[in-house]
């Protein structure tokens, strides 16, 4: 059975059409009695050009959650889908190509290259991947993220708040099925933070840009268009257009 026509068996998501999937996924680190169960069967859709965050208590599994959506990590069970392709049966070069090819990442961290600059970060994907940018493409990301005066500078004469709008860059330009973000705005100050959510909203409605996003912070997933809430490995609640305090609400009637 090839990887694509297993997309369309019955177990596969009910929309085709959406940029990332998950059918019942369980991950249980380890075995016998020192077994974690991190995730205990979610199932979720993320529609296209759609912006989730990913929502919880430390330890409820989001992480985990995020790594095996993304193909970082491989779930004990269920099934993951990229853009209506199931990714947990394919062996890993054909995973190292979808992540290379169709999925983008946004650290906490920025993980750029040093000797880099800005505009040899942005498309070093494109580089290691053997394409070329699309012009259009690139002018619209740089643009959006408002760093074309900032392009020949290397990360160590940026700011946090600029180095991170260059990781955002550098995931976008590759027009990803979906861009899977953990903490982005975890070592940013509230107000650099504001400004880099917004950007991530506007990548959503201007660029059609699909982002699932991993945060503790009720004021981030109040950017997003929906927030899923994971408790001991299983999604308990979804909130839709969240606000920060519907979201923190939800948080404390978890912790209850
Ligand atoms: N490599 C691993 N080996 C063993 N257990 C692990 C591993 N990674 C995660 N876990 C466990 O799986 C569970 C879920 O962890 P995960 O990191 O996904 O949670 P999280 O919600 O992202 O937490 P946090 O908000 O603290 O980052 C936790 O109980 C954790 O201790």
């Amino acid at each position: 059975m090839t990887a694509h026509s297993s997309a369309v068996d019955r177990s596969g998501p009910r929309d085709t059409t959406s940029a990332a999937a998950a059918r019942d996924l369980t991950k249980t680190y380890g075995t016998g009695d020192t077994a974690v169960p991190a995730l205990r069967g979610v199932t979720a859709d993320f529609g296209r050009a759609t912006f989730t965050a990913v929502m919880g208590p430390s330890g409820s599994g989001k992480s985990t959650f995020m790594h095996c959506l993304a193909g970082l990590d491989r779930p004990t069970g269920g099934h993951a889908y990229i853009g209506g392709q199931d990714i947990s049966v394919l062996g890993d070069r054909e995973l190292t190509r979808v992540r290379r090819d169709r999925v983008g990442f946004v650290f906490q961290s920025f993980n750029l290259l040093p000797t880099l600059t800005a505009e040899q970060n942005i498309l070093l994907p494109l580089d290691l991947a053997g394409r070329r940018a699309d012009p259009a493409r690139l002018a619209a990301v740089v643009g959006s993220l408002a760093i074309g005066d900032r392009l020949g500078h290397r990360p160590a004469e940026l700011s946090g708040g600029q180095q991170q709008r260059v990781a955002i860059a550098r995931a976008l330009v590759t027009e990803p099925e979906v861009v899977f973000a953990d903490e982005p705005t975890g070592a940013l100050d509230s107000h650099t933070a504001a400004t880099l959510l917004s950007f991530l909203r506007r990548s959503c409605r201007e660029l059609g840009q699909t982002i699932v996003m991993v945060t503790h912070d009720p004021i981030a997933a109040s950017y997003a268009d929906r927030a899923l809430l994971l408790s001991d490995g299983l999604i308990v609640d979804e909130l839709r257009e969240p606000t920060a305090d519907a979201v923190l609400g939800a948080m404390r009637r978890l912790a209850a």
